[in-house]
């Protein structure tokens, strides 16, 4: 178990991580999605004793992290900027990671660097940048820690090779309970396969949620009236994101059941109405609309 208690990191003026609390299960996968800045990668630095929290303490199975090495052993970090000693190929770093992980498994590694077609003997300055986030994976996986923290590393995979790490974590996961956070940008990718999400912005969290409860927390209904209506009467009292018209259909977006939103539409007897759920993608504009992260503004 993973338990960060009111960590914050400031750099300077910039509050970088402010006052986030978070605790991540064993054998879950936690999402950690945000705005650019929002803190994502010094939240991970921190829970991997990179950066030293200003405040709050961080514990992996109950040990504070920052210069401990028994905590140390137990996670695997792949950091977004990829830092190899020069001139190293990956037999090297192979060799390295066996002292480092005492459960590194040499076999599985060279196993999956043969199926990801990479020379073990080559060197990995002259790797492209997707191929050092696959020789990252195998490392990591290859470590066999218990946790594994990752920073953008499906995001410079391409399609096929996403799909490869997507399954061989789902098989870590379900064969040895690996638990892992994530740290990305691509929602379509994180809605696969999280259990949890954690949504920064500003260095703060404005939501933590396992995905299922997220989902049924928040809709989408579109919905067609016979005559003009004043909409947000019909949601009083539900909290509305937001609420778009083109023509004569409305597209709302609002936080409860589905059955409490369809009450209340069908109250109002429209002519046409579905709702809908919001996939992860659409429920991070949302809930970052809310709190005036506006992509219209940034796109006009
Ligand atoms: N070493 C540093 N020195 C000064 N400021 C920093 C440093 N590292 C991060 N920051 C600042 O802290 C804030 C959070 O940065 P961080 O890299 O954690 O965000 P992020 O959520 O990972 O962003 P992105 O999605 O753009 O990668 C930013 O304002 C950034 O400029």
């Amino acid at each position: 178990m993973i338990e960060a208690v009111n960590i914050s990191k400031h750099f300077d003026h910039i509050k970088a991580v402010d006052q986030v609390s978070v605790s991540i299960k064993e054998g879950n996968v936690f999402g950690l999605v945000g705005t650019n800045g929002a803190g994502k990668s010094t939240f991970i630095r921190m829970l991997c004793g990179v950066l030293k929290p200003d405040e709050g303490n961080i514990r992996i199975d109950g040990m504070e992290v920052f210069e401990n090495i028994d905590a140390k052993e137990l996670f695997f970090y792949i950091s977004d900027d990829q830092y190899f000693f020069s001139n190293a190929t990956p037999k090297d770093l192979k060799n390295y990671y066996k002292v480092v992980y005492k459960n590194f498994d040499s076999e599985r590694f060279d196993t999956l660097m043969k199926q990801f077609d990479l020379d073990q003997k080559r060197k990995i300055n002259t790797f492209s940048k997707g191929m050092k986030k696959q020789l990252s994976v195998i490392c990591g996986i290859s470590a066999n820690t218990k946790y594994i923290f990752c920073d953008e590393t499906f995001d410079g995979l391409d399609p096929v090779m996403r799909q490869a790490v997507k399954s061989i974590f789902a098989k870590e996961m379900d064969e040895r309970n690996m638990t892992a956070i994530i740290a990305s940008h691509n929602l379509r990718e994180l809605e696969d396969i999280c259990d949890h999400v954690g949504l920064l912005h500003k260095g703060g969290i404005l939501l933590s949620k396992d995905l299922y409860d997220m989902k049924l927390s928040i809709h989408k209904v579109q919905c067609v009236f016979k005559e003009d209506i004043e909409v947000r009467q019909i949601f009083e009292g539900l909290d509305v994101l937001k609420i778009d018209r083109r023509g004569s259909l409305y597209t709302i977006t609002a936080r409860g059941t589905a059955e409490e939103i369809t009450s209340r539409i069908e109250a109002a007897e429209p002519v046409f109405s579905e709702v809908l759920p919001l996939t992860l993608e659409e429920i991070f504009i949302s809930e970052t609309e809310v709190v005036g992260y506006d992509i219209k503004k940034l796109i006009l």
